[in-house]
């Protein structure tokens, strides 16, 4: 019998502890390293760093390295090595674009190249998870296990991660009841929540669309901005409000909220975004300097949901050709692609343009 968390518990800690600042060990490959998340980062704790034996680096994606002409040669993440006079402001600059144009000449920035970089490519994906900047300070360790006792650390072996880092988290059904809205009153709002901690997402189920036929579906991202306070920068709050009006008006339909604000970025680092593009960049270029991908979100959460609640084909309700690509790999049958073309002012007009041009969106 054991009462100790397993792997995926302890990631859920691990995420937790970045957000607070918190460092964690991670090991792998005969090696250990202290991570901490460069968001989270503060000047005490940067000043134990320094009084650590061993090198630490500070780890970005080859997004970010791309903006920042630091060379990458891990392939997807960049270690730069930490000038003799670091300082918290220095960190923060590398990870955070806020500045970049303010105070663009950050280098010339030196990457280290020998070695491997499992353990940082793992600091950076756990860091994602966490929705913060996928930036991290990675310091190797010598003694991890006596180090994370005396300090109370979450470790985490890589190679048990790994798989949990890549895989989407089986769900289970908490609970739901009958919701009327305003748009589709025969409504009722099912809870799902996932095992490994995060987010729970929600179905809402319109009348009672039969099981055998390919059902009226939504696969609806979090948008705070869009769907709570009527933002005109994107077309979510109309997209979400048109498709239960039409599930509403044939009398069935599942749309599902998923908790993926800002394409899987979170709302904070997707404000990071907008500020980005209040300077003059575009939606795509936004996210890439931040150091992460377009999108960044799991779709094969929406298949997983529509598959425990009895679904095998839909008529997907969507503009978005990788939604329509993700529902088929994963054994939902999409049966017909309805699109949903509403919302769009002077405002999110460039928006759209640049998910036809550059996201492939369908117009
Ligand atoms: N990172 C980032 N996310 C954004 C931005 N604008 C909107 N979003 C997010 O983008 C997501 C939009 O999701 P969806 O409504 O599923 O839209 P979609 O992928 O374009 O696909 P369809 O609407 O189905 O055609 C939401 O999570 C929003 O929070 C932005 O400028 N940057
Ligand atoms: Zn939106």
């Amino acid at each position: 019998m054991s009462f100790a968390p397993d792997i995926i518990e302890r990631l859920a800690r691990a995420r937790a502890d970045l957000r607070m600042g918190v460092p964690i060990v991670l090991t792998g490959s005969g090696k250990a390293a202290l991570v901490f998340s460069a968001e989270t980062l503060n000047v005490d704790r940067l000043a134990d760093i320094q009084s650590l034996d061993g090198k630490p680096v500070l780890t970005i994606t080859a997004r970010r390295a791309e903006t920042l002409k630091a060379r990458a040669y891990d392939g997807d993440v960049s270690r730069v090595v930490l000038p003799a006079d670091v300082s918290l402001a220095w960190i923060q600059g590398i990870a955070d674009p806020a500045d970049d144009l303010k105070s663009p000449m950050k280098g010339p920035l030196l990457s280290e190249r020998d070695g491997t970089a499992d353990l940082h490519r793992a600091a950076i994906k756990i860091a994602k998870s966490a929705q913060l900047l996928p930036a991290a300070i990675v310091a190797p360790l010598e003694d991890a296990a006596q180090f994370s006792l005396d300090n109370g650390l979450t470790v985490i072996p890589v190679d048990l991660a790994s798989p949990h880092l890549a895989a989407t988290s089986p769900l289970n059904s908490v609970v739901h009841a009958r919701l009327p809205m305003s748009l589709a009153e025969a409504g009722r709002l099912h809870i799902f929540r996932p095992e490994d901690g995060g987010e729970e997402h929600y179905a809402i189920e319109v009348g009672r669309p039969p099981r055998d036929k390919p059902v009226l579906a939504r696969l609806h991202s979090a948008c705070f901005t869009g769907d709570v306070l009527g933002s005109l920068k994107c077309d979510c709050g109309p997209q979400l409000h048109g498709a239960l009006a039409q599930m509403g008006s044939e009398g069935a339909g599942i749309l599902l909220y998923l908790n993926q604000e800002g394409r899987g970025i979170g709302l904070a680092n997707k404000m990071r975004a907008y500020s980005l593009q209040d300077q003059g960049f575009d939606t795509v270029e936004a996210n890439h300097r931040l150091g992460f991908e377009d999108d960044e979100r799991d779709f094969r959460i929406g298949s997983n949901i529509l598959k425990e609640m009895g679904f095998s084909a839909v008529r997907l309700l969507t503009n978005n050709p990788r939604k329509i690509a993700m529902m088929e790999s994963t054994g939902i049958d999409v049966a017909e692609r309805v699109p949903l073309k509403v919302g769009e002012n002077a405002h999110n007009a460039a928006y759209l343009a640049t998910k036809a041009n550059k996201s492939g969106h369908l117009l």
